[in-house]
């Protein structure tokens, strides 16, 4: 896994859009945002014992693959298009990536794009009301893992979403821990 602030620019979403010189975001910078990752096996997944704690602990009952090729998915476009298009849930997004790589955006505090760049053994979790998107890169193909914690809720809500309380609840969340390094000084 990278991650990197993303530059802006009209090349293809596919390409890695580094900044020049290109700034570098930390495991710490994304556990700031409440983006969480973990480094698996990803060749024996089905009795990986770290991959059951975390689904154990984090209760994620619920399991599937998204195996994003045209051949294997309906309405392969359009779905692209939705994934790359900013939006928030009120839940998590857990993502484990088996095979393949792809590029997961989060909107950081000052509202700039970082690039996650997630390939075989990277497991990420988004946290409930983060702008994000999803695109493939140029090997055009990825195998991810979904988790959910009970009966999965897949819906998307498109930015605009500051009224939704999930945002909200989300942008609360910077402030108290802002309030807590203040008062830990
Ligand atoms: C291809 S999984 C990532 C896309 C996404 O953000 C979503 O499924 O909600
Ligand atoms: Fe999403």
């Amino acid at each position: 896994m990278e991650a990197w602030v993303m530059e802006e620019n009209n090349e293809d979403s596919r390409l890695p859009h580094y900044g020049s010189p290109n700034k570098f975001v930390s495991l710490d910078q994304l556990a700031e945002l409440g983006v969480l990752y973990w480094k698996l096996n990803p060749n024996d997944y089905e009795n990986d014992e770290e991959l059951r704690k975390i689904r154990e602990e984090r209760g994620y009952n619920y399991m599937d693959l998204l195996d994003l090729s045209p051949e294997k998915v309906e309405n392969y476009e359009e779905k692209l298009k939705n994934f790359y298009t900013e939006h928030i849930h009120q839940d998590e997004e857990i993502r484990y990536c088996l095979e393949g790589s792809g590029y997961f955006d989060v909107r950081d505090k000052d509202d700039q794009w970082i690039r996650i760049w997630i390939k075989a053994g990277d497991l990420i979790i988004l946290p409930a009301g983060i702008y994000h998107r999803f695109t493939l890169d140029t090997s055009n193909y990825v195998k991810l893992m979904r988790l959910f914690m009970g009966e999965p809720v897949w819906a998307a809500y498109n930015r605009p979403q500051e009224d939704h309380p999930v945002r909200q609840e989300y942008i609360k969340s910077f402030a108290e821990k802002k309030g807590m390094a203040l008062t830990a000084h």
